[in-house]
């Protein structure tokens, strides 16, 4: 039998602790949001469906970034125990600079789309975290306005090498002018990936007005607000003349671009320069034999080649491979702390996040952006001390296994191949060969040469430790 009481008002009143009610919407809004995927689910209520979909979306099916995040959801944690780590220092030195936390902001076309704000949100917002903010060549601001918008934090700028060069190298000299300290060299792009979700929406550059998206613009009626009362959207160093994101990169984009190219912005550039789009091991190591800064391990966010490798099943092999000569990046699939805890844990040195800015871009302008980069800070600072490391150094492959789910088969074709070997031939095969056992000689052959580089494997997994 339960012993009842009559309710102490005291009690009571101390159970009535209300929280003091928030009056701005947007900061209600962006404070409900716990993770980067509560503010896509605002920022996909709040931006017309063809802005939200170029900017979630990527190429063809859409494989690369489906893949890219799973892997990151495949990562698991072996923590230390009993090392008392009572704060953590998220801090780092990537290029020559500082940076409070282990990421930066990626360059993003097109940026005053998602909200109107744009860049001067992320450049603002960077700044303010003490990290660094890249403008893309297909950006909606200039590059001196990036610069007054983040006037002593660090601005990186993402060039395009286009068919009229000199439009390419006019920006390379501005951005010099203005202080940026680092280029991205941009390598992924030589055509547009197929962007279908813009092409089915009939989505152009600039917005066209069409009934479907008059009817989709009536429950979000501030960004067309914002839209309508704000400069035009255009390109800041680019002209265009309609047709999608796609048509016009296929318009501007020179799919001859080599590594003369690199040679030459590299004469002309005095600061860093950092080649994004790297996808193999012997590009990687082509690049560090000419003297890069760094690379950005990167399928453009799944935008363009589908089916592309997961820039971060290749970063373990990278790391070993270039990482004491240059700068190893990656991006693609980034959502949480923890997905950037474990790239520097596998050898990375810094990383990109692409949507994860855009998302809180479009949940509430500069506050999302600082939400956005608020999450990501809490979710590093407490996977490092659920780990129990105190700093990004401490970080290593012991932190991290990359469960197989998304892993080439390789292992099993190379286990088929050794058991093939190791079974003893019939006397006299070759000359009396059945038709199956001659059609499974090549098949075991091409096992072994598969076999090869998956014997490296479980060494690769060791990033190199960082000097
Ligand atoms: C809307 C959008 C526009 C982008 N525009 C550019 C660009 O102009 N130049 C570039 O090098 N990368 C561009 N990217 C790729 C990003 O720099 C980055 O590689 C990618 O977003 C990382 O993946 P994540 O979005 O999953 O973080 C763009 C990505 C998005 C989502």
């Amino acid at each position: 039998m339960v012993k009842r009481q009559f309710p102490n008002p005291r009690d009571v009143f101390e159970l009535m602790q209300f929280k003091r009610p928030t009056w701005n919407a947007t900061d209600r809004r962006l404070a409900q949001a716990l993770t980067i995927a509560d503010l896509r689910t605002i920022a996909k209520r709040r931006t017309p469906k063809a802005a939200f979909d170029y900017t979630e979306g990527a190429a063809e099916g859409e494989l690369s970034l489906a893949r890219a995040r799973q892997a990151f959801e495949d990562v698991e944690f072996h923590p230390s125990i009993l090392r008392s780590v009572p704060v953590v220092d998220t801090s780092t030195t990537v290029l020559d600079g500082p940076s409070a936390l282990p990421f930066g902001i990626a360059p993003t076309g097109f940026t005053r789309l998602m909200q109107t704000e744009g860049e001067i949100a992320g450049a603002g917002a960077a700044g303010a975290a003490g990290i660094p903010f890249t403008l893309s060549t297909l950006g909606t601001t200039s590059i001196e306005n990036v610069k007054a918008a983040n006037p002593t934090g660090r601005n990186w700028f993402q060039l395009y090498v286009m068919r009229r060069r000199e439009i390419s190298y006019d920006l390379v000299r501005r951005a010099e002018a203005a202080g940026f300290d680092t280029i991205f060299f941009t390598v992924d792009t030589p055509v547009a990936g197929a962007r279908l979700r813009d092409k089915r929406n009939g989505f152009s550059i600039p917005p066209q007005l069409t009934p479907a998206t008059v009817i989709n613009a009536i429950p979000r009626p501030e960004w067309w607000i914002n839209f309508l009362t704000t400069p035009k959207l255009e390109f800041a160093s680019l002209s265009s003349t309609g047709g999608t994101v796609g048509e016009l990169l296929d318009a501007a984009m020179d799919p001859t671009i080599s590594f003369d190219d690199l040679d030459i912005i590299r004469s002309m550039w005095n600061g860093k320069i950092v080649v994004k789009g790297v996808q193999t091991i012997a590009d990687a190591r082509a690049l560090a034999d000419r003297g890069v800064d760094g690379i950005v391990l990167s399928n453009h966010g799944g935008r363009q080649l589908d089916r592309a490798p997961i820039p971060f099943h290749l970063l373990p092999d990278v790391a070993r491979e270039v990482g004491r000569d240059l700068t190893v990046m990656i991006d693609t699939g980034i959502m949480n702390g923890a997905d950037i805890v474990a790239s520097i844990a596998l050898g990375a040195d810094f990383t990109l996040i692409g949507r994860a800015y855009l998302y809180g871009l479009m949940a509430g302008g500069r506050r999302g952006v600082d939400r956005t980069i608020e999450i990501l800070r809490g979710e590093i600072e407490r996977t490092m001390k659920l780990l129990e490391v105190a700093t990004l150094d401490e970080l290593g492959p012991q932190h991290v296994t990359q469960l197989t789910r998304l892993q080439p088969i390789r292992r099993e074709v190379a286990d088929a191949a050794e058991r093939a070997a190791a079974t003893p031939k019939p006397r006299g095969s070759r000359a009396g060969a059945s038709s199956a056992s001659a059609s499974a000689k090549p098949a075991a052959a091409k096992a072994v040469a598969a076999a090869k580089p998956a014997a490296a494997k479980p060494a690769a997994r060791r990033a190199t430790p960082k000097a």
